[in-house]
């Protein structure tokens, strides 16, 4: 970082790329995705603000045949034109080995017409698809892995590698204004599009998730679905001053991760999407290779921590393009309550008496 960046608060997107690439820290092919990623969240950005003005609410597909994805999943018009916006973006390679989307069943590579690089991108184009039609923020989340050595042509099977691999991630929320949160493994920084010129400009270096928080994110609707260890530890959020953790808690729940993780990285909290009845035989109902792991990263790189209820999410060893987990995530002190029901539940012993 030269003393430049550190003290002039109009430090761009673009400056603090090169400056990181100047100290060393990325190569220009990392520099080059991440900005050519940046450019496609602006394009995003004023998709999502034209709104119904732009016929673009509601869902892809012709009426009584909405078009569905990998997921099953019914999409919306927006997930189709998000998709398209960053594989136009980054389809002629040159930074990219291949891409892989929440909306296609497979990975892509780099047509073979165009150079290909060193890195893997994966994406959830369009995070939060319940609330585009109903004007909430909604965002778009993004990781980037190497490609292996000596792969030429990437397939599924090459993105398998554990969060850990990641050598960047970031989301950019679509709501009162438009940010890009990113890391490159060397903290978590907040970008904020100033619509005026057109670029990302530096807004929050170093974010900090404090320790310990009094805020939930959760689906609540589905509380008799979860599993006993989940039902005792937000039974004893609920209880307040009167149970084992003497305090009361807030509850958030704006069903867009993008949202509920900016929340928490600018002012602590837990989010959870936990294993429950309805969504067991997946494994969960977030994606972890474009959901869970970039969110994992950033969150850890602002001192927070991640975990899937039973490990640490950068950890878990990936076996499909489209794998879900269960996801804790946010204030490391509340993390680790979290954690602690699951494990005293699978060893049999009392959370509550553990925490009180
Ligand atoms: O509607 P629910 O069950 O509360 O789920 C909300 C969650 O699903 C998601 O919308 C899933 O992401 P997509 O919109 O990309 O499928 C998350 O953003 C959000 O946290
Ligand atoms: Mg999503
Ligand atoms: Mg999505």
């Amino acid at each position: 970082m030269t003393p430049a960046s550190r003290s002039n608060p109009a430090c761009s997107l673009t400056r603090f790329l090169i400056e990181e690439q100047r100290g060393g820290h990325i190569g220009p092919d990392l520099r080059l995705l991440i900005e050519v990623v940046a450019r496609a969240c602006k394009r995003i950005s004023i998709e999502v603000g034209k709104g119904a003005l732009g016929g673009v609410l509601g869902d892809a597909g012709t009426p009584g045949s909405a078009s569905i994805n990998v997921q099953g999943e019914a999409q919306k018009k927006l997930d189709v034109i998000a998709n398209d916006v960053l594989l136009e973006a980054n389809a002629w390679g040159g930074h990219l080995a291949g891409l892989a989307s929440e909306e296609m069943d497979h990975s892509m590579p780099i047509p073979d017409v165009y150079p290909r690089g060193n890195y893997l991108l994966l994406f959830d184009p369009l995070d939060g698809s319940s609330n585009i039609d109903v004007n909430i923020s909604v965002g778009t989340i993004f990781s980037v892995l190497r490609c292996p050595e000596g792969v030429t042509v990437p397939e599924d099977e090459h993105y398998l590698q554990p969060g850990t691999e990641q050598v960047a991630a970031g989301y950019c929320t679509y709501g009162p204004n438009t940010t890009l949160v990113l890391t490159i493994g060397r903290g978590t920084h907040a970008f904020t599009l100033d619509r005026e010129i057109g670029s990302f400009m530096l807004t929050t270096r170093g974010m900090r998730i404090p320790e310990e928080t009094a805020e939930f994110a959760v689906n609540m609707s589905n509380q008799r679905h979860w599993e006993p260890p989940m039902q005792a530890y937000v039974g004893d959020l609920l209880a307040g001053t009167t149970g084992p953790r003497g305090k009361d808690f807030n509850m958030r729940w704006v069903a867009s991760m993008v949202a509920d993780v900016h929340r928490i990285l600018t002012r602590g909290g837990i989010f959870s999407y936990p294993l429950d009845a309805k969504c067991a035989a997946k494994g969960g109902k977030l994606r972890l290779m474009y959901e869970a792991n970039p969110m994992a990263f950033l969150v850890e790189q602002a001192g927070g921590a991640a975990s899937t209820g039973r490990g640490r999410m950068l950890e878990v060893q990936p076996t499909g393009l489209h794998q879900r987990v269960p996801v804790f995530l946010g204030s490391r002190a509340e993390v680790a309550h979290a954690e602690r029901y699951h494990r005293e539940h699978d060893t049999g012993r009392s959370a509550a008496a553990a925490t009180g």
